[in-house]
């Protein structure tokens, strides 16, 4: 217990040496983030005539899914006030005192409701990453919900309402996938989504978020995941070689800019260049001035919409990397719902998509094989698929 980021990092100053990243793996000053591109949005329904055209969703869905492997769905079905309360219990889960906690967690990869830090690994990793999780299957209900914790007194049920309503999003997305690559509606039904695995995710604030991690990069090993990421920015997604961020609206870019010069004429007016290196100090000094009001570096990463769902394609039917980092002022709470297929679920390409010009790449392997060979490759996006990948 005593590990967990959660019950040490009040007292901490600076980052502990442990949590540093090698210099090439660390986000560093998220203001230097290349690129402002952004994840679509996409509108489920509901909200106006364009949201109801299915044929139109299908194309977005698909056109996203191969673009960027990622997307952010709205008016989906799930009401706000579901998605709120569910991700307060979350919140609350990590905010209980440590001896309501303690018996969930667990080193033990085979428990199947579990509170870990960083990677669940800690003992045998080199760098830790800065976040805990609390991870427990969702689906079937009745038999997994006896294991889940009681505590929030609202948890059992929250979660269970919104991992039943995720996973009906998530079903009707997969849909749309199948039905715009034309291999048939239900292509990934039954076996292939057949669990839902949550891993709530909490990143406690941090003294130093350019050296260290939430998350690091990676690909997620199942079929296709939907985020809750609440409203604190974390999630960067990689795509071109770049990670990709938000995209400034005209008042926000204003309101730095109006800050910047505010500051800057002071500076120069009452203190030389004092208080620039006075601001730029502060986050040695304990309070970190930027992050706080982000006059200097304005957070980046997928926005946080209120009613978005976050929605990410997994390795069995494409890789999306991203990461996630930390920040200095506020706790950040994400919930990962992981649409899996079955542990012996056999998978291989849909032969409709098979043809002389469109070569199968993949062979087909178990889940399980792939999930082991995932684990021990620790995710890592440059070798993960060689072992599946077929001489051509
Ligand atoms: O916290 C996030 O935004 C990302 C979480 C994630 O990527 C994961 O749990 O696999
Ligand atoms: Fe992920």
């Amino acid at each position: 217990m005593e590990k967990l980021v959660s019950s040490w990092y009040n007292n901490v100053q600076p980052l502990p040496e442990t949590y540093i990243f090698p210099p090439d793996a660390r986000p560093g000053k998220l203001s230097t983030l290349p690129s402002s591109d952004n994840i679509p949005v996409i509108n489920l329904g509901g909200g106006g005539a364009e949201g109801h055209d299915r044929t139109r969703i299908v194309e977005q869905i698909l056109g996203a899914s191969q673009e960027f492997g990622f997307f952010q769905v709205i008016n989906h079905g799930i009401s706000e006030n579901l998605l709120h309360d569910t991700m307060d219990v979350f919140r609350e889960f990590f905010a209980l005192p440590p001896e309501d906690k303690a018996s969930f967690f667990s080193e033990d990869p085979n428990k199947l409701c579990r509170l870990i830090t960083s990677t669940g690994n800690y003992d045998r990793e080199n760098v830790h990453l800065w976040r805990d999780a609390l991870r427990h299957p969702c689906h079937a209900l009745e038999k997994f919900i006896p294991l889940w914790p009681q505590q929030p007194l609202k948890y059992r049920e929250h979660v269970d309402k919104c991992s039943t309503q995720v996973r009906k999003v998530a079903l009707n997305i997969l849909d749309s996938i199948s039905e715009g690559l034309g291999i048939g509606y239900g292509h990934f039904s039954d076996e292939l989504s057949q669990e839902t695995l949550l891993s709530v995710n909490h990143y406690p604030p941090c003294p130093d978020p350019s050296l260290t991690l939430g998350i690091t990069k990676h690909c997620d090993p199942n079929l296709i995941t939907i985020l809750l990421q609440g409203d604190v920015h974390g999630l960067q997604v990689f795509k071109d070689g770049k990670w990709i961020g938000k995209v400034l609206n005209f008042g926000e870019v204003h309101r730095v800019w109006v800050w910047r010069i505010l500051i800057t004429g002071l500076d120069l007016l009452c203190f030389g260049s004092s208080l620039f290196l006075l601001i730029y100090t502060f986050p040695y000094l304990g309070f970190n001035f930027q992050d706080r009001f982000w006059i200097l570096d304005p957070p980046l990463g997928v926005e946080p919409l209120p009613q978005g769902l976050v929605v990410n394609i997994g390795y069995q039917l494409q890789c999306a990397e991203h990461r996630a980092v930390t920040n200095s002022s506020n706790a950040r709470t994400s919930a990962a719902f992981f649409i899996a297929p079955s542990q012996d679920c056999h998978i291989q390409p849909a032969t409709a998509l098979i043809n002389a010009s469109n070569p199968q790449i993949y062979k087909g392997f178990q889940y399980k094989e792939f999930l082991s060979n995932y684990l021990m490759k620790q995710g890592n996006t440059e070798v993960v698929l060689e072992p599946f990948k077929l001489q051509i």
